[in-house]
């Protein structure tokens, strides 16, 4: 789906969206991430123009003043240092309060707790539809700290699995692209299965793809399924976006569905787009261009056991060589399973 820049907009959307999936004979939907976060690039841009303008008006004046004070020689160059110095703490004080004040606005102020009226929204469309959802990702506070969080529902409504995305996008891609999700998100520090009639699956968001010991770790549990929420940008999607979700589907013998909101125009951040679902065997088998769509794939569960069969990799795994891996599954699982 399309991402505004309206949160309650964004939220009904989805809304529809989760109810056109469920008629047309969904069971368990995917949201995007982003999709119910404002974006906070057009926040920074309004902080960009206001200080800009701030510093333009500054400029003028002392020019005006310098101007003026050129009349009478004897005082001019004092004004002028008196001036200078003002001016700069202005400018200072100005850019400190405004980046201040909109880092708090967008890390903390469109956070909202878990329950709170997103996850309302997401756990009555739950039951209305009866569908399993995967929320996508909302910016979760709890306490003092903000999550990238993705909330799970069951068809009864109730919050059965909660991610918070473990590895946070901090990366500089010279003349690409520079993110530093750490100033605005802690990292969740669980990792995240649910069970549902169909299969159980294990959720990670965006970047978390990226770490295959992640992927793994849900397929020794058991997943069928790993579904992420994710919101690559052209700058790494159009290299990754295809080869991350196949090579994790071909290692660990599993589906793999990522949910990406559709392009933007604007913005510093273009999206990739192009959700798309693939099998154990690494076909895509659905696939969304980069506009505003719903992808739909059978999970079936035969093909998975065939991939399975055909190439026994759980048989032929040499765990007397491989590193350990160390499991680590959120409360909900034990809750759920
Ligand atoms: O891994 C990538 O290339 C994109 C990740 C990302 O955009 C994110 O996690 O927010």
């Amino acid at each position: 789906m399309a991402v505004g820049m309206s949160k309650p907009d964004n939220v009904a959307k989805a809304v529809k969206f989760i109810e056109e999936a469920s008629s047309n004979g969904a069971n368990i939907v995917s949201l995007p991430v982003s999709n119910l976060i404002s974006n906070q690039i057009v926040m920074k841009r309004i902080v960009v123009v206001l200080v800009t303008v701030v510093v333009m008006v500054v400029v003028i004046v002392v020019v005006e003043v310098v101007v003026a004070a050129a009349a009478t020689p004897a005082t001019a160059a004092v004004v002028v240092v008196v001036v200078v110095v003002v001016v700069v703490t202005v400018v200072v004080v100005v850019v400190v309060v405004v980046v201040v004040t909109v880092e708090f606005f967008s890390s903390w102020q469109q956070a909202e707790p878990i329950p709170g009226p997103t996850t309302d929204a997401l756990s009555q469309a739950a039951v209305s539809n009866s569908v399993y959802i995967v929320g996508g990702s909302i910016h979760e506070r709890y306490r003092d700290k903000s999550f990238n969080t993705c909330a799970v529902f069951c068809p009864l409504g109730e919050l059965i699995a909660k991610h918070r995305k473990v590895h946070l996008f901090d990366i500089d891609i010279p003349g690409q692209i520079t993110f530093k999700e750490s100033q605005n998100f802690a990292p969740g520090d669980q990792l995240t299965v649910f069970q549902t009639p169909y299969c159980r699956v294990g959720v990670g968001i965006c970047y978390d793809i990226r770490f295959p010991e992640m992927s793994r770790i849900y397929a020794e549990q058991g997943c069928e399924l790993l579904v992420f929420p994710a919101e690559f940008s052209i700058a790494t999607g159009s290299k990754h976006w295809e080869l991350l979700q196949r090579v994790r589907a071909v290692d660990n013998q599993v589906f793999v569905a990522s949910a990406s909101p559709a392009r933007n125009s604007k913005g510093d951040y273009i999206v990739w787009g192009h959700s798309c679902v693939v099998d154990p065997w690494g076909d895509i088998i659905a696939k969304a261009d980069e506009k505003e769509s719903i992808v739909y794939a059978d999970v079936d569960l035969s093909r998975l056991e065939e991939v399975r069969q055909v190439l026994p990799l759980d048989h032929h795994k040499r765990y007397d060589l491989h590193l350990p891996t160390q499991p680590s599954v959120s409360s909900s699982l034990r809750q759920h399973q």
